[in-house]
């Protein structure tokens, strides 16, 4: 008669719907999985240029070339100086979406505030970087620091200084109702 359910009795068919649940499961598993990488597209795997639009970067006294970890700290290239609430943080974050521009997270204050530290401190903070990328960091009130032109130049005079300005009555609203 009945023949299955007969054949395995109760105890057979659940572990004969348990063996064939987990069949179905694996086999949903195993073409889920993720094949292997997908190869990087063609502009990420060039290698930075070799050369910096405006020469390297200084090399301090002292500096120890490239590390094991790849790269070495160097001074910024450029600094982002301005007004506060300028726009300066969006600045650096759209440029170091860039693979050759490596920035500071944090504002060091080097030139203003901490610069009885010196040029070894200053340049511990910044990131390491391979040959052709561009150190940079931002801290705005250099931008109103009166010896903050000349250390700068001390320290490098070829380092660029990007300057963002706005309005003067928007950026006292903005700094106010922060
Ligand atoms: N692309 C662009 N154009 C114009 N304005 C912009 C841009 N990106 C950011 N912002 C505005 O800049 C304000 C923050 O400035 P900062 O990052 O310089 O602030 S800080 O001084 O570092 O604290 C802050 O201003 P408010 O929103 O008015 O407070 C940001 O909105």
């Amino acid at each position: 008669m009945g023949c299955s359910g007969r054949l395995l009795g109760p105890v057979g068919g659940r572990r004969a719907s348990l063996l064939l649940t987990m069949i179905l499961f694996f086999t949903y598993f195993f073409y889920c999985l993720p094949g292997p990488c997908e190869p990087l597209p063609p502009a990420l795997l060039l290698p930075p240029p070799a050369t910096l639009p405006d020469g390297a970067a200084p090399t301090a006294a002292g500096d120890s070339g490239p590390a094991l970890g790849g790269g070495s700290r160097r001074f910024p290239q450029a600094i982002i100086v301005g007004v506060k609430k300028g726009g300066t943080r969006a600045l650096l974050e759209f440029l170091r979406v860039h693979p050759g521009v490596r920035a500071v997270g944090a504002e060091p204050h080097f030139f203003d505030r901490c610069y009885e530290k010196g040029l070894r401190w200053y340049r511990s903070l910044m990131p390491r970087t391979l040959e052709g990328q561009i150190t940079m960091e931002k801290t705005p009130s250099y931008f109103v620091t009166k010896e903050a032109p000349r250390r700068i130049y001390n320290m490098s005079r070829d380092t660029k200084l990007i300057v963002v300005v706005r309005n003067p009555v928007t950026r006292a609203i903005s700094d106010y109702t922060q």
